[in-house]
C-alpha cells in the first residue's frame, strides 16, 4: 500500500503543480476507467451469451432455405427499421417466396401489361449484417445473416439466437419452418442442374409449377405403366416378406432389404427415346411432380464435363431424386468411347452428318477444345459405380437411339425402354381435349363481392360486357371437334409439340382451328418439304465442298512431296558434287606439296615472282602428280579447266591456287 502511494505520489502530491504532472495523472485514471468498461461490457457480454443457444444455417443446406421462407412470413418485419426487399422467389440462394404479409401493388390499371405485373409480389427478409429480434413462442430470437466466401462463390449464412436452458425451442422452429416451405413447395418440382465448375457441383435452377399427368397425352397404357413401375421401384427398397415362408408355425411379418440383401443395387433406370417434341422430358417433369421428387439435370456434352466431374455429380445427388441425362444420343456423337482413354473426341464414323473428314476434323479441335474429357466407361462407372446414390431414379433421354453404345442402354442400367412416336390419331384427339377444357353450358356470370373481375363485369352496362369465354365448349361440342381433328391428322406424321403449336395458335377459336386444320397440314407439309431441300442442298454444297477442300489438300500435299523428292535428289546431286569441287585443292596440294620449301601463302601472293621454284613445281606436276591428275574425272577435269588454263597463261600452277582461293591442306 505504501509503495502504490509512493508510486502515485507525484500524481496526487498538492505540491506538484507542472502540468507534466497533470497530463499524466489524467492519462492514468482515464485509461483506468476504459479498462474497466471494456472488461466489464465483455464479462456482461461472456454472461448474456452463455445464457444464448446459437444455430448456424448455411446456405448450402435446405434448412437455411426452410428459414428463410418462414423469415419471411414473420409479420414482425413490420416493425423492423433494416430489412431487404425481394420479388425473388423461394431458392437455393437465400432469396424467398413473397407470401402472406408481402407488399402487393394495389394499383388499378387497365393496361394488360400492369395487370401481369400487378400479380408480382414482393417479400421482406433480413437484411444482411444486422441483427434483428423476433418474438417466437415465448422467446425472443436474436437472427443475423451474413455473407461469407467460399469455393463455390459467395455463401449466405443464418445465425439465430435464443435465451433457453435446452435447444427444443430451436429444434421446433426448424421444424416449423420445414413444414410451412414443404407446404409451398407442394406444388412445385424443384430442378437442379449440374454444374461442371470447380470439379462439379449442382445449382439450383428454380421451382417449376407440378405438371398434372392428364396434361401429358401418350398411347394408352404408357404413362400408368412408367408411373406404376417408379412408385413400385420407391416403395421396394424393404421388402416385407411373411416370416410363415420361413417357418409356418407362427406368420409373423419381417422386413428383409430385397435390394441389399440380393445384392442388387437400388436403383432403376428408364430410357426414353424418340422423335423430338413428342413428351418425353414433359412426362419426366409430370412424374417428378406425382412423385414428390427433385429434378437433377446433367447434360453430358457441357464444357468441361469429364469423368471425375461426372462421378462426384453423381455421388452427391440425395438418395431420392430424379436424375435426368438429356439427349444421351449428344455425348455419342462427340465419340465417346469404351476406351478409358477416350477424350469424348468426334469419331469419323460417329458423325451422322454426312460431311467428309475434314469437316469433321475440324468439328473434331473445335469440340475436343472445350475440355471436356468424358469417356463412356466413366460414365458407366458413373451410373453404376460405387459412389452412384441409391434409390435414385434415373432418365435419360436420346433422339437416336442407334448411337447409343449397347453397354449403356442395357437392362441394369436402362431397366425400362419406352419408344416416343410422332402423333397418332388418338393422341391427336387427346391433345385437342386437354387444350379445349369442357365447360358447363348455360353459365351465368355469378356477382362475388369479393371478386374484382365479377364487379367490374356488373360496373359496365350488359352489351359491353367481354363476351365470357366464347370458346368456351361443351362437352359434347368438344368430343365432336377432337374427332373431327384427329380424323384429319394422319398418323405418325406430325410431332404432338407441333400439334399443340398448331392449337395454342387458335386457342380461341377452336371450331375454325378444326375447320382449318386441313389447311395447316398442307402448310407444314410444304414447309417441311421445302426445310428438306434446303437441308439436302445445304448438305450437298457441304459435302462439295468438303470434297474440294480434300482435294484441295491432296493436291498440296502431293505438291509438297514432289518438291521434298525434288529436294532431296538435288542435296544428294551436291553431296556427290563436293568431293569433285575438293579434288582440285587436293591436286593442288600436292602440287603446292611438290614445291617443297616454298610456304603456300607467301606463293599465293607473290606466285610469279619465284622463278625458280615455279619451274621446279612445274617439273613436279608433270613428274610426281601425273597420277593423280589421271584420277580426275572428265567432268572433273571441266571443272579445273579454266583455271588450269588461266594457270597456262599465266604460265604458273600457283597463280591456279590463288584464282581457286582454296587454301592448301597443312596436314597432308
Ligand atoms: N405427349 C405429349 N403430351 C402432351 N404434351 C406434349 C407431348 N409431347 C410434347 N408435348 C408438348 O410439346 C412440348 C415439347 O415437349 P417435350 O420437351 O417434352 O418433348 P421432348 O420429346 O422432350 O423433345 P426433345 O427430344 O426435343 O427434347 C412441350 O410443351 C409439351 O407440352
Amino acid at each position: 500500500m505504501d509503495a502504490l502511494k509512493s508510486l502515485l505520489s507525484p500524481l496526487t502530491s498538492s505540491n506538484v503543480t507542472n502540468p507534466i504532472h497533470d497530463t499524466l495523472k489524467l492519462v492514468v485514471i482515464g485509461g483506468t476507467v476504459e479498462t474497466a468498461r471494456r472488461a466489464s461490457v465483455s464479462a456482461w457480454n461472456g454472461f448474456i451469451d452463455s445464457f444464448f443457444l446459437t444455430a448456424h444455417f448455411s446456405q448450402e443446406d435446405y434448412p437455411y432455405d426452410w428459414l428463410m421462407h418462414w423469415l419471411s412470413k414473420q409479420p414482425a418485419w413490420g416493425r423492423s427499421r433494416e430489412f431487404d426487399i425481394t420479388t425473388r422467389t423461394v431458392n437455393r440462394h437465400g432469396l424467398t417466396q413473397s407470401t402472406s404479409g408481402d407488399l402487393e401493388d394495389d394499383e388499378d390499371d387497365e393496361s394488360e401489361d400492369l395487370a401481369t405485373r400487378r400479380k408480382r409480389k414482393v417479400a421482406i427478409i433480413p437484411s444482411v449484417d444486422t441483427t434483428h429480434t423476433i418474438y417466437y413462442r415465448g422467446h425472443w430470437l436474436r437472427i443475423t445473416r451474413t455473407k461469407r466466401y467460399s469455393d463455390f462463390g459467395q455463401c449466405a449464412e443464418l445465425k439465430i439466437s435464443v435465451v433457453a436452458r435446452n435447444n427444443d425451442i430451436l429444434k421446433r422452429l426448424v421444424l416449423e419452418a420445414k413444414r410451412e416451405y414443404e407446404k409451398d413447395a407442394e406444388h412445385r418440382v424443384h430442378i437442379f442442374m449440374a454444374d461442371t465448375l470447380y470439379g462439379g457441383h449442382w445449382r439450383w435452377n428454380g421451382a417449376r409449377q407440378k405438371r398434372p399427368m392428364s396434361s401429358i397425352v401418350l398411347e394408352p397404357g404408357v404413362k400408368d405403366m412408367i408411373l406404376a413401375d417408379c412408385k413400385d421401384f420407391l416403395r421396394s427398397e424393404d421388402w416385407y416378406v411373411s416370416q410363415s415362408v420361413f417357418n409356418d408355425v407362427k406368420p409373423v411379418n419381417k422386413l428383409i432389404p430385397r435390394y441389399a440383401e440380393r445384392g442388387i443395387p437400388f436403383r432403376r433406370g428408364y430410357l426414353l427415346h424418340g422423335v423430338p417434341g413428342s413428351g418425353k422430358t414433359s412426362l419426366i417433369h409430370s412424374l417428378a411432380g406425382e412423385l414428390g421428387l427433385d429434378i437433377y439435370v446433367i447434360s453430358l456434352s457441357s464444357k468441361g464435363m469429364s469423368d471425375n466431374t461426372l462421378a462426384n455429380l453423381m455421388g452427391n445427388v440425395p438418395s431420392r431424386c430424379i436424375v435426368l441425362l438429356e439427349d444421351l444420343d449428344a455425348a455419342f456423337t462427340r465419340g465417346v468411347s469404351r476406351d478409358e482413354k477416350s477424350t469424348g473426341a468426334p469419331t469419323s464414323g460417329s458423325s451422322s452428318n454426312t460431311s467428309s473428314t475434314s469437316t469433321t476434323t475440324a468439328k473434331s479441335k473445335e469440340e475436343t477444345d472445350d475440355g471436356s474429357t468424358l469417356s463412356l466407361s466413366g460414365l458407366l462407372n458413373s451410373l453404376d459405380g460405387v459412389a452412384a446414390a441409391e434409390g435414385r431414379l434415373l432418365f435419360a433421354t436420346t433422339n437416336h437411339i442407334e448411337r447409343l453404345d449397347p453397354a449403356l442402354s442395357r437392362p441394369g442400367r436402362m431397366d425400362v425402354w419406352v419408344n416416343f412416336k410422332n402423333a397418332t390419331k388418338w393422341q391427336a384427339e387427346g391433345i385437342f381435349k386437354c387444350f379445349f377444357p369442357v365447360k358447363p353450358v348455360n353459365v351465368t356470370p355469378t356477382i362475388d363481392p369479393k371478386d374484382p373481375t365479377s364487379q367490374e363485369n356488373l360496373a359496365v352496362p350488359k352489351r359491353q360486357r367481354p363476351s365470357v369465354a366464347t370458346h368456351t365448349l361443351t362437352e359434347d361440342e368438344v368430343c365432336v371437334l377432337a374427332k373431327r381433328f384427329a380424323d384429319a391428322i394422319p398418323n405418325d406424321e406430325f410431332s404432338v409439340a407441333s400439334l399443340q403449336g398448331y392449337l395454342l395458335k387458335n386457342k380461341t377459336r377452336p371450331r375454325e382451328c378444326v375447320e382449318e386444320v386441313s389447311a395447316w397440314i398442307i402448310q407444314e407439309r410444304e414447309t417441311k418439304a421445302k426445310l428438306k431441300k434446303e437441308k439436302e442442298e445445304r448438305e450437298a454444297k457441304e459435302k462439295k465442298e468438303a470434297e474440294a477442300l480434300a482435294k484441295k489438300e491432296k493436291e498440296e500435299e502431293a505438291k509438297k512431296k514432289a518438291e521434298e523428292a525434288a529436294a532431296e535428289s538435288k542435296s544428294e546431286e551436291t553431296t556427290t558434287e563436293e568431293p569433285k569441287a575438293e579434288k582440285p585443292s587436293r591436286i593442288k596440294v600436292k602440287k603446292v606439296k611438290s614445291s617443297a620449301s616454298v610456304k603456300p601463302a607467301e606463293k599465293v601472293e607473290e606466285p610469279v615472282s619465284t622463278d625458280s621454284s615455279s619451274s621446279e613445281s612445274e617439273n613436279t606436276t608433270s613428274g610426281e602428280d601425273a597420277d593423280a591428275e589421271e584420277s580426275v574425272t572428265s567432268e572433273e577435269e571441266s571443272t579445273i579447266k579454266e583455271p588450269v588454263e588461266s594457270a597456262e597463261k599465266t604460265g604458273s600452277k600457283e597463280t591456279w591456287v590463288a584464282v581457286k582461293g582454296h587454301p592448301p591442306d597443312q596436314s597432308v
